[in-house]
């Protein structure tokens, strides 16, 4: 608290030293002026480095160092005066009142002016080093919006004709006002009928010129975001789809459709309309203040000092809008995900008659939404202006007393200065709005930059493989539940030419190895080997064409039979596919379709049965010719004609690495080995004769299965 009040007062005595200094300066330059030898121009540029070495000298001996914002103010305050009359010098050949200016209220002008002008700069321009710190820490709003400006190049061209319409558009709106007080002016005074004339025409000119070019500009730019828009969907879509499965099991499928949807479209939109409205105002603005400075510089320099203030609480706003923006997005993408649970669990919503709680839920969530925007509205209906009117129209008063200036100038800049407040209040309003996209941007970004843990770099793509598979020392636990191992310490050997088969307990981690060997999650700890080679060295396509797996629950696409059975394949002959599924028992009642190969299977293979999905998901697995092929626990779902052709088919791929993950323990009883899993590890492995011979747990097993019950007569074989 003490060195809080300690610096608080440091800045107030630098401030007081800085004026009082500073207005000595000011006044001895008036002094100087009347009795100087040297030429005007060089007394003011003089003047100008010296209360500016002396402002710095002030600021350095009292805070010890000097930010950006006050180096902006110092130099902007002590060189306005020199450039400002060096200006008119060189514009108008017409000397300025010498000494006459050399008031407290020419002093207050320059001040606030510069003020003005050191703020308008803060806000604006981003600091040179703040794309190292936005690497460096997290991704600032300044680097992100500088990102998506840059993403948007192959839209530049549409950017550029966009900025050429706007700038068009607002040369012409720009000098309405002017005409308007020109107007009064000829009906005041001396009417002429052919200046009133010919200045209607530029009038309606002028008029006709901005809103034909408003309009061009706006199509064009919506044309500009659209393209962007769609552009930024596919490379999301794109860098979604290379995620490893674990992050779509982590992240909510809400979340993930509402920054595709909706962020995308956000950040596309708000950044080039943003960049449009600032760009137009900020021409507008200049534009403006050029012709409000030719009417009268004086009320010019009143009026700017309104944008400091304005701009200081702008900034705080925008600040709070920020906040607010990032939660409306992610309440609505967990309003989104409501919806989505619901709709996707459907039938248990209704056997366990929860529909009026979902809809509360989903109300409660909307209600959350509703409040936030609430807040938002609030926040971007704030007003940061402060009115300067009256003080303008009194001394605009003084000035047509005075002579300086006339009612149509006054009129002229009465309307560019109402106009002149709401730009500046825009420019700043803008940046609240731009940081808003720039919230939508980062989570777009955050995905976008994701790399994905299980990486698909690999390049192995040998002409020869073998096809042995080695687990060695594998440790996994599923991303979800990293505190659960699913294998420990897990090693095991898959021949080439060899059937394994994995039996045990159902949740012992059988499938979990299919998953792994298809990289579909990376191990934490321990390698997979393919031909002695890390899975994660093969390249991806590769590695999907050599492993194929035929899962308990095939997911067929709709689609014809041909479509499904080629899945993923540029190039797959009718023969090579009928081949394949004669291989797995599949052609007999293809053929028995009225379109045969050509029947459309339905969505999600709704038009087949179980099996026929399955013999379906087999062929498509066959037609690939993999090295590796596995089946997990498909024969439950085939009839027992499918089950026997298809096993003989199995045995019949000598060359083939098999793994079969089956409950049906005679189906395995023919494979090479039989590897036993139990508490997350190989427990027993061998062929079904040493297995029995052990006595071990797969004995067990085995006669737990087959126990026979007399029931009506029948045997049963029991499922493990
Ligand atoms: N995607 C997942 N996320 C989190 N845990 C999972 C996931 N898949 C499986 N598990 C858990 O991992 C463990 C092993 O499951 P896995 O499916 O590999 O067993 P399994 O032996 O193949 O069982 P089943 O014979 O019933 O298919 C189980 O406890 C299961 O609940």
């Amino acid at each position: 608290m003490t060195g809080n009040a300690a610096t608080v007062s440091r800045k107030v005595a630098a401030l007081l030293l800085a004026v009082c200094v500073d207005l000595s300066l000011f006044y001895a330059a008036g002094l100087v002026a009347t009795r100087s030898e040297f030429g005007h121009l060089t007394r003011l540029w003089a003047h100008a480095a010296l209360r500016g070495s002396a402002l710095t000298a002030v600021t350095l001996l009292i805070l010890g160092d000097l930010d950006p914002l006050l180096t902006r103010v110092i130099a902007a305050h002590s060189l306005l005066p020199a450039v400002f009359e060096t200006g008119t010098d060189a514009l108008y050949h017409e000397d300025t009142e010498r000494g006459s200016s050399v008031d407290v209220r020419s002093w207050l002008m320059c001040a606030g002016a510069s003020l003005a002008a050191a703020l308008f700069w803060e806000i604006t321009v981003p600091d040179a080093d703040d794309a190292a710190a936005g690497k460096e820490k997290k991704q600032k709003a300044r680097v992100l919006f500088v990102r998506v400006l840059r993403l948007y190049r192959p839209e530049y061209l549409l950017l550029l004709g966009g900025l050429v319409m706007l700038t068009l558009a607002v040369f012409c709106e720009m000098f309405i006002p002017f005409y308007t007080g020109r107007v009064i002016d000829i009906l005041g005074t001396r009417y002429q009928p052919n200046e009133f004339v010919s200045a209607l025409l530029l009038m309606g000119l002028y008029s006709l010129g901005s809103s034909v070019s408003a309009g061009c500009r706006g199509g064009i730019l919506l044309c500009a975001i659209s393209s962007f828009t769609c552009r930024m969907k596919v490379k999301l879509f794109g860098a979604l789809t290379k995620q490893e499965i674990g992050f779509f099991e982590t992240t909510k499928t809400g979340e993930i459709t509402s920054r595709l949807s909706k962020d995308t479209t956000l950040m596309g939109r708000a950044v080039c309309l943003n960049v449009n409205v600032l760009l137009r105002t900020f021409i507008k603005t200049l534009g403006m203040i050029a012709l409000m400075m030719s009417l009268s510089w004086k009320l010019t320099f009143l009026m700017l000092m309104e944008t400091p203030v304005a701009g200081l609480i702008q900034n705080v706003y925008d600040t709070r809008y920020q906040r607010l923006s990032l939660a409306v997005q992610d309440s609505t993408a967990q309003a989104a995900e409501v919806v989505n649970e619901v709709v996707s669990s459907i039938h248990a919503v209704r056997s366990f008659n929860t529909e009026k709680h979902e809809a509360r839920r989903y109300d409660d969530c909307l209600m959350d939404t509703h409040n936030l925007k609430t807040q938002q509205t609030y926040t971007t209906s704030f007003n940061g202006s402060v009115c300067v009117c009256g003080i303008m129209l009194y001394y605009g008063r003084l000035f047509i007393q005075s002579g300086q200036m006339t009612t149509g100038n006054l009129v002229s800049f009465i309307l560019y200065q109402s106009d002149l407040g709401e730009n500046i209040r825009t420019l700043t309003y803008i940046f609240g709005d731009m940081l808003n996209s720039v919230g939508a941007a980062a989570k777009v970004f955050e995905y976008l930059d994701r790399k994905p843990e299980v990486c698909m770099e690999g390049t192995l793509k040998p002409d020869q493989l073998t096809g042995n598979v080695l687990f060695h020392k594998v440790n996994f636990a599923y991303p979800k539940h990293p505190n659960k191992a699913v294998l420990q310490d897990f090693s095991l050997e898959l021949k080439s030419g060899q059937m394994t088969a994995l039996v045990g307990q159902s949740g012992n981690g059988k499938s979990t190895c299919v998953s792994l060997l298809e990289r579909l999650y990376e191990q934490q700890e321990g390698e997979i080997l393919l031909d002695n080679e890390p899975l994660k060295s093969y390249d991806h396509r590769f590695l999907h064409k050599k492993i194929a797996v035929v899962s308990q629950e095939p997911v067929l696409f709709s689609g014809s039979i041909r479509d499904n059975i080629a899945y993923g394949l540029a190039e797959c002959s009718l023969d090579e596919i009928q081949e394949a599924a004669r291989k797995a028992n599949a052609h007999d009642f293809i053929m028995k379709l009225e379109k045969g190969y050509n029947a459309e299977v339905g969505e999600g293979g709704g038009h087949l049965t179980k099996s026929g999905k399955q013999q379906i998901a087999l062929a498509r697995a066959l037609v690939r010719q993999p090295q590796v092929l596995i089946l997990d626990e498909i024969t439950s779902s085939l009839d027992m004609d499918s089950e026997k052709k298809i096993l003989q088919t199995l045995a019949r791929c000598p060359n083939q690495t098999r793994l079969v993950i089956a409950h049906k323990l005679e189906n395995i009883v023919m494979a090479d080995q039989i590897v036993l899993m139990e508490d997350s590890r190989v427990q027993e492995q061998g062929t079904h004769q040493e297995l029995m011979d052990m006595q071990g747990s797969y004995y067990k097993l085995w006669n737990d299965a087959h126990r026979t019950t007399e029931d009506n007569g029948h045997t049963h074989i029991l499922n493990i």
